[in-house]
């Protein structure tokens, strides 16, 4: 039997940055949300062996693959003889700051968990995604949450009033352990993190667009003037708010109309080869 599962792309509501571990990560607090911009992922039963395939020539097919990775764990960590063929329907762009390849982890552990029958529920697949990436565990559960550790200890918050997200993403590609290594946190900006969680459980959208805030914004910026443009573009376009998702290059707006919404997705497209006008997802899918 075929098994498909959804693997949406997340943004970054706010995301602050504490400070460096001894373990080299960095302790965060984030809220994140899930939205309809997805790859869809396909998992075909076979005797042993784990594969994956995609048509996207920037994804690897190979053990590096972080959707195979969430394979080989649930097949090592529980004995599984049977094997996964898994397909990527990429439609997430890649090194953006979506989070793509985490939700592709996450959607292979859900999906591994119901073609091997092996009954794991959401908190154990969550603890599981953890050992892939710090971003795979509130993609198991996907929804509204607060990220705190290195990303990993999630707190399932009520969805944001619904809006429209317009996406861009500038051609380069960010890598998120270099803005990481980039990040002086003496003079860098914080968000405030409570007053974010604040206008989300009171669903007040003027309140949750008044504090979106990215610690490692500032640094992408630095390196990579395109991010910057397309930020002034849909500030003039009319945005409610506007700011880069996670470690980037993706700059993402929040804005109530329609029409205006229509007018920022239009803006960029002649400017930007990457947009995407989509609607947050907001609660968890997954339970
Ligand atoms: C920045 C964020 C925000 O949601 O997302 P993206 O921009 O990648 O989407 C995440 O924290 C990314 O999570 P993820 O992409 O899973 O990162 P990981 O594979 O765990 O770590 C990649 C590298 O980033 C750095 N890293 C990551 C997370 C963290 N809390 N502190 C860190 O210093 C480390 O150098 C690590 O080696
Ligand atoms: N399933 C996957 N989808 C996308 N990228 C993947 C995947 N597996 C591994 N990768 C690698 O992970 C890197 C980061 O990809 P991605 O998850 O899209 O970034 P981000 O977390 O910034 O959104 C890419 O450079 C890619 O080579």
């Amino acid at each position: 039997m075929q098994i498909l599962e959804k693997a949406p792309a997340k943004i970054n509501l706010s995301l602050d940055v504490l400070h460096k571990r001894s373990d080299g990560f960095h302790e965060v607090e984030m809220v994140m949300t899930t939205v309809d911009l997805a790859d869809r992922i396909e998992l075909t039963p076979r005797p042993s062996e784990i594969s994956v395939e995609s048509e996207s020539r920037f994804v690897p097919n190979d053990e590096r693959n972080l959707a195979y990775r969430a394979a080989k764990l649930m097949k090592d960590r529980f004995g599984v003889e049977k094997g996964v063929k898994i397909f990527i329907e990429k439609n997430i762009p890649v090194a953006a700051g979506l989070a793509g390849g985490s939700s592709d982890a996450a959607a292979v552990l859900r999906g591994v968990n119901r073609m091997w029958e092996l009954g794991l529920g959401m908190d154990e697949l969550a603890r599981l995604g953890a050992e892939i990436g710090s971003d795979v565990s509130f993609c198991v559960y996907g929804g509204t949450a607060l990220a705190t550790g290195r990303g990993e200890k999630i707190q399932s918050m009520q969805a944001p009033p619904p809006c429209w997200v317009v996406l861009s993403k500038p051609t380069i590609g960010v890598s998120t352990q270099s803005i990481y290594q980039n990040l002086d946190l003496d003079g860098a900006e914080h968000p405030n993190t409570t007053a974010m969680v604040e206008a989300l459980k009171n669903g007040d959208y003027e309140g949750i667009c008044a504090n979106v805030g990215n610690t490692l914004e500032g640094v992408t910026l630095a390196l990579h003037e395109e991010v910057g443009q397309i930020k002034t573009q849909m500030k003039q376009a009319g945005a409610d708010a506007v700011l880069m998702s996670g470690s980037g290059p993706t700059v993402f707006s929040l804005v109530e109309q329609d029409a205006r919404a229509q007018r920022i997705y239009n803006s960029l497209k002649g400017f930007c080869t990457e947009v995407y006008m989509v609607r947050m997802l907001g609660y968890r899918e997954n339970t």
